[in-house]
C-alpha cells in the first residue's frame, strides 16, 4: 500500500513534468507561428493557409497512429493548436471561411528570402539553443539516435563504402553538442555508423551552430578548431584522424538535396546566433 502510494506520487510527478514539457512545446510553437506570420508577407503569401493546416493535421494523425494516441484526441489537439495559431494572426477560427487575410505581397527582388541578415529581428524571436535543450530532452533517446544514424548513413555513404571510415571500427568517437546538452558516442559496426551506449575514447565538442557549420562546410575545420569553437578531447590520434577525415569528405557524394538542407540549416543557425548576440 505504502509502496503503491509512493509509486503513484512519483508517477504523478512525472506526469507534471510531461505537462510542463507540453506547455513549453506549445510556447515554442507560438513563437514559431509569430515568426511564420512575419515571414509570410515577404514570401508573397497570405496569413491563412488551409492547405498547410490540412498537411499539419495529416502529419499529426500519422504520428498519432504510430504512437497509439487515439485519432480523435490527436484531432482535438491539432484543432486547438491551429485555432490558437490563427487567433494569434487575427484570423477567424475557421480556415474555410478565410478570416481577415491580408492581400498577397509579391516577392520583392530586393529582399531575397535567403538574405538572413534582414531577418535578424525575427530570428531573435526564436528561442536560443539553451532554451531548446529541455525540449530536445523530451524526445526519446532512441529517436534521436535513429535520426542521427539515418543522417550519417546518407552523408557518409561514400566514405563508408570505400573504407575511409574503417579506422572507426570498434573505436568510440563522441560528438558533444555543448549548448544542447547532448552527447552521442559513435562507432562503426558491421559497416554502419551507430550510436553506442559507452564512454567515448575521443570527443569533438562544440555548439550546435558550430557543428552544423562544420557539417555543412560553411566554415572549415581548421578555422573552427583554431578559434576553439570546436574542441578535441581524449585520444588525440583518433580525434585527429576523424578531424582529417572531415576535411577530406567527398562533399560531392552527399545527395544534393541534403547538401542544400544542411547549408540552409547552418546559415539559419548562424544568423539566429548573430541576432541573439546583437540583443
Ligand atoms: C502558422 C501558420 O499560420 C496558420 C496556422 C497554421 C498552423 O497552426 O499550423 C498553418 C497554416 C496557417 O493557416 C503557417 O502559415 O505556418
Amino acid at each position: 500500500m505504502r509502496a503503491e502510494r509512493f509509486a503513484l506520487a512519483r508517477t504523478r510527478a512525472t506526469i507534471d513534468a510531461v505537462d510542463d514539457g507540453m506547455l513549453l512545446l506549445l510556447a515554442a510553437r507560438r513563437r514559431l507561428v509569430r515568426l511564420a506570420a512575419r515571414l509570410k508577407p515577404s514570401a508573397g503569401l497570405v496569413a491563412s493557409d488551409p492547405a498547410r493546416e490540412s498537411a499539419v493535421r495529416q502529419r499529426g494523425q500519422r504520428l498519432a497512429r504510430r504512437l497509439d494516441v487515439p485519432a480523435g484526441t490527436a484531432a482535438h489537439l491539432f484543432d486547438l493548436m491551429i485555432a490558437d495559431a490563427r487567433a494569434q494572426q487575427g484570423l477567424s477560427d475557421d480556415a474555410d471561411q478565410g478570416g481577415q487575410d491580408r492581400s498577397p505581397v509579391m516577392l520583392d527582388g530586393m529582399n531575397p528570402p535567403n538574405d538572413l541578415s534582414r531577418a535578424a529581428p525575427m530570428l531573435r524571436l526564436l528561442p536560443p539553443p539553451r532554451r531548446i535543450a529541455p525540449l530536445l530532452r523530451v524526445l526519446p533517446a532512441r529517436w534521436q539516435h535513429a535520426l542521427l544514424e539515418r543522417a550519417m548513413a546518407r552523408v557518409l555513404a561514400a566514405p563508408i563504402a570505400d573504407g575511409a571510415l574503417d579506422f572507426m571500427a570498434g573505436r568510440r568517437l563522441g560528438i558533444e553538442v555543448s549548448d544542447l546538452g547532448l552527447c552521442w558516442v559513435l562507432s562503426l559496426r558491421d559497416g554502419r555508423l551507430v550510436v553506442v551506449d559507452d564512454r567515448p575514447e575521443a570527443s569533438v565538442r562544440g555548439s550546435a551552430t558550430d557543428l552544423l557549420l562544420l557539417a555543412s562546410r560553411l566554415e572549415d575545420a581548421d578555422t573552427l578548431f583554431f578559434q576553439r569553437n570546436l574542441v578535441l578531447t581524449g585520444d588525440t590520434e583518433l580525434g585527429l584522424t576523424a578531424r582529417n577525415l572531415l576535411d577530406r569528405l567527398p562533399w560531392e557524394s552527399v545527395p544534393l538535396g541534403l547538401r542544400i538542407a544542411l547549408n540552409r540549416g547552418a546559415r539559419f543557425a548562424r544568423a539566429a546566433r548573430e541576432a541573439h548576440r546583437q540583443r
